[in-house]
């Protein structure tokens, strides 16, 4: 299958506006002559469910089964889907936190070429982990509260033996100030900042050893709306003046419509539809991205979405319904999706892509795709929702505000 930033100026960010970056054609020139900078393809990571005394396999939760995805050089790719459809496991997976059980995940790195990540031995992934670098949800949690800010972002620097002394100390000032931050807090520890702010720290350590990719998993989900706005202008920021390329996941769709180019929507453990941004938010094609579309928060009562809101909860990938996994929840369905699984499928032009990203496919597992009307939604900017952003103005422990 082929799918495939500003620092803070005051309390309220300005909306993020998405550019695109790619061209018409779907690829940039670079990209037309060496391949995307990551592929994905058919990716599994199956975990055995142990039971009884023998503690035996007696079944496998098949967290991501078979995700095919592809993300070019300078251009966010969102992975979207509620909590447990497989989106964190198939970040994880890509940089080999946890062990592929199938698939392909090919890299290209700037000196090695295209290296295969799921077969690639540690030697060989000590090489490619400055490359691509990965952002936890949990600032808190992924930063060593005994350590230093300064000592904090230093560490891969450290580690990797490229600064010290001097140079060491400059390169981290550096870093401070390009993530909005002062050199002078490198003294300080990471309970001294406010949780935007530490996002900020965990986006300098992540930078350390200028990488070309970055995979972010749910950087802003647990910050306030104000602060989310700031993080996102950073990322965005970063990527335009430092060439980087995201794989951005997240189960919040307006904050995805800021920052992506293109978003693969995930069920458990699968795909169900890939699309440029603007398409899939205009006129989705799986009832599952309608559904969370219509889930959008909107100031606006006159923006709210027909649509029911989704109900049940996502079936467990330890044992998923027949067919269609979403036919139980989908107020479309019809006997054909409890009995036969739909394949992901291209959709031909004109049938659910616009004229400009005519070229690139837009992909959906759903059996009635090209004869369901579903309702797109406009994602409010988060100017809407000033009011609410400006007495959610996150204070820094010493009382300043970001
Ligand atoms: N180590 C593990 N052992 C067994 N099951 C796991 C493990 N890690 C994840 N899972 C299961 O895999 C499925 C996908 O989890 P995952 O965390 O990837 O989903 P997600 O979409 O990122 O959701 P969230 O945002 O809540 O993390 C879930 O059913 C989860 O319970």
């Amino acid at each position: 299958m082929t799918d495939t930033q500003h620092t803070d100026a005051g309390h309220t960010a300005a909306p993020p506006s998405r550019r695109r970056r790619t061209e018409p054609d779907g690829a940039r020139p670079r990209e037309a002559a060496e391949g995307p900078l990551l592929e994905v393809r058919d990716l599994k990571k199956h975990f055995a469910i142990k039971g009884g005394a023998l503690r035996r396999v007696i079944g496998q939760v098949k967290a991501v089964d078979g995700v095919s995805l592809s993300v070019n050089r300078g251009e966010t790719v969102a992975i979207v889907g509620e909590s447990g459809c497989g989106k964190s496991t198939t970040g994880r997976t890509i940089i080999r936190l946890e062990e592929p059980t199938g698939g392909e995940i090919i890299f290209r790195h700037p000196e090695l070429g295209p290296v295969h990540l799921e077969g690639a031995d540690s030697k060989t992934m000590d090489k490619v982990r400055p490359r691509l670098q990965f952002i936890f949800q949990d600032p808190m949690a992924s930063l060593d509260s005994r350590m230093t800010v300064g000592r904090v972002i230093a560490e891969p620097l450290v580690i990797n033996k490229v600064l010290k002394g001097q140079a060491l100390r400059d390169r981290v000032a550096e870093l401070l100030t390009i993530v909005g931050l002062r050199p002078e807090h490198a003294s300080r520890y990471p309970h001294a900042f406010s949780g935007g702010q530490r996002q900020r720290i965990g986006i300098a350590r992540a930078l350390a050893l200028e990488p070309d990719m970055i995979i972010c998993d749910e950087p802003v989900s647990a910050l306030d709306v104000s602060v989310q706005a700031q993080v996102i202008n950073l990322l965005e920021d970063l990527q335009e003046r430092l060439g980087l390329t995201y794989l951005f996941i997240s189960h919040d769709l307006s904050v995805v419509e800021h920052i992506s180019d293109r978003v693969v929507v995930m069920y458990v453990g699968r795909v169900v539809e890939t699309a440029d941004t603007k398409d899939l938010y205009t006129r989705p094609l799986h009832p599952y991205t309608e559904a969370l579309l219509a889930a959008v928060p909107q100031p606006d009562p006159r923006n709210r979405h027909t649509s029911e809101p989704l109900r049940g909860e996502v079936p467990s990938p330890a044992n998923p319904p027949s067919g269609c996994y979403f036919h139980n929840r989908c107020k479309y369905a019809q006997q054909k999706c409890s009995d036969e699984t739909p394949e992901l499928r291209e959709i031909p032009h004109g049938q659910g892509g616009s004229d400009e990203s005519a070229a690139r496919p837009r992909l959906v597992a759903c059996h009635f795709a090209e004869t369901l009307e579903l309702t797109g939604a406009v994602v409010p900017s988060p100017e809407a929702f000033r009011a609410v952003e400006v007495d959610a103005a996150e204070p820094t422990t010493n009382g300043e505000h970001r």
